[in-house]
């Protein structure tokens, strides 16, 4: 297995670390030769070459089994609205160039840590539902954007053909009919256009899968009811900045950002990333939490390799963690916490045992 990683800024260069502890202790326990091929994102590649996504990273995304990647982001550009290359970018022209167009963010709890949630334990505990979040189109991405000449008015697009909801739509429907066979879609099509051609791809795809059921509700209904009764979901399919919000909204109820994976799909290679940012405050610190994204290489195994020990593997020894307090200080109890670096070498000694 050839896989890329892509450590980008801040946290990310660390969490990447971790996880690369843990692919190879995988790697070593089941026999597999595993190679990584590391490049430049986000800010590190604006300071490296000036483009936040260079060429030279996409053919190394290409030429690989699998990519990894941390997080990009910098205050130095968060806080410069003038700047005309951003990090960001980069994160975007990767999923779009890689055609990543479907991100799956699923939301679950840790049974011990439930009581880390500031929601109520009978409300949480159980919840298990996916995001398949719409990761290459809308307003991210449509034309025109931008600000009139005297700079006193600014616009974005909010644009999607029938083939992108399609497309996603269509993977909603098959992750339901392997799960709890519901699926939501959220939109907003009481209000916008493009949420209306949603609703409709959404209804004109119903009979071809008659054993799942789609419920329809809007975004602002979802970002009320996905906290009071999460267990009410199971597979949700949404636009792109919807499902941004709503999964970060979501990861409370797992106890922190730091815990939720995600796999981004589309139809070339496959790209594993925890869904937060680089975390700034925390970089070079050793305190954040790296099992966002060393699930999101259990998620690797699963949807790259068609690993399913391998998967479960890494994600048992995450619980064990959890279980025996080997955790970083976001979910930490009073008792001391533990390195970024301290549980990656944990886990990974744990695999071979
Ligand atoms: N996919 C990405 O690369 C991505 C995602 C989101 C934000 N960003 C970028 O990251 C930068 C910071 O953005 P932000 O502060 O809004 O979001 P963030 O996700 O970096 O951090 C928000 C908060 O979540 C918590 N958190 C996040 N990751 C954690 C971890 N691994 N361990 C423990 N706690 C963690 C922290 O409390 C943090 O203050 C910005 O430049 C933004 O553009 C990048
Ligand atoms: C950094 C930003 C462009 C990105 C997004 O909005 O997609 C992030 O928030 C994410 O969730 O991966
Ligand atoms: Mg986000």
């Amino acid at each position: 297995m050839n896989i890329a990683l892509l450590p980008g800024d801040g946290i990310g260069p660390e969490v990447i670390e971790q996880t690369v502890k843990v692919v190879k202790a995988v790697g070593k326990k089941f026999g597999h030769t595993i190679t990584f091929k590391e490049a430049v994102v986000g800010a590190a590649a604006i300071d490296a070459t000036g483009n936040p996504y260079p060429d030279e990273t996409h053919e190394i995304c290409l030429q690989a089994d699998a990519v990894l990647f941390g997080a990009i982001g910098d205050p130095k550009y968060d806080n410069d609205p003038k700047a005309k290359v951003r990090p960001e970018q980069g994160l975007l022209a990767m999923r779009k160039k890689l055609g990543l167009f479907s991100n799956v963010r699923p939301t679950f709890t840790f049974p011990s840590l439930i009581h880390k949630s500031p929601l109520k334990k009978e409300r949480i505990e159980g919840t298990d539902l996916v995001f398949l979040r719409e990761l290459t189109g809308g307003i991210y991405f449509g034309e025109p954007r931008g600000r009139n000449e005297q700079g006193t008015k600014a616009f974005d697009t909010n644009v999607y053909t029938k083939e992108e909801i399609t497309r996603l739509a269509r993977m909603g429907f098959e992750f339901a009919q392997k799960r709890r066979k519901l699926l939501t879609c959220v939109d907003k099509a009481n209000v916008l256009a493009t949420s209306r051609l949603w609703r409709e791809t959404v209804q004109e795809l119903e009979p071809e899968y008659p054993d799942v059921k789609v419920e329809y509700e809007f975004v602002d209904a979802v970002a009320m009811r996905l906290i009071q009764w999460p267990k009410a979901y199971d597979v949700l399919i949404t636009e792109n900045l919807f499902g941004d919000i709503l999964t970060d909204e979501a990861s409370v109820i797992s106890g922190s950002m730091g815990l939720m994976p995600s796999a981004s799909l589309g139809t070339d290679v496959k790209l594993f990333e925890p869904i937060h940012g680089s975390y700034p405050q925390a970089a070079g610190k050793d305190i954040a939490n790296p099992l966002a994204t060393v699930l999101s290489a259990a998620m690797m195994f699963e949807y790259a390799f068609d690993l399913k020990d391998e998967a479960k593997a890494i994600s048992d020894v995450v619980n064990l963690s959890l279980a025996e307090g080997v955790v970083t200080e976001d979910i930490a109890e009073e008792s001391k916490p533990s390195k970024t670096s301290e549980v990656g070498d944990w886990l990974a000694a744990q695999i071979l045992k």
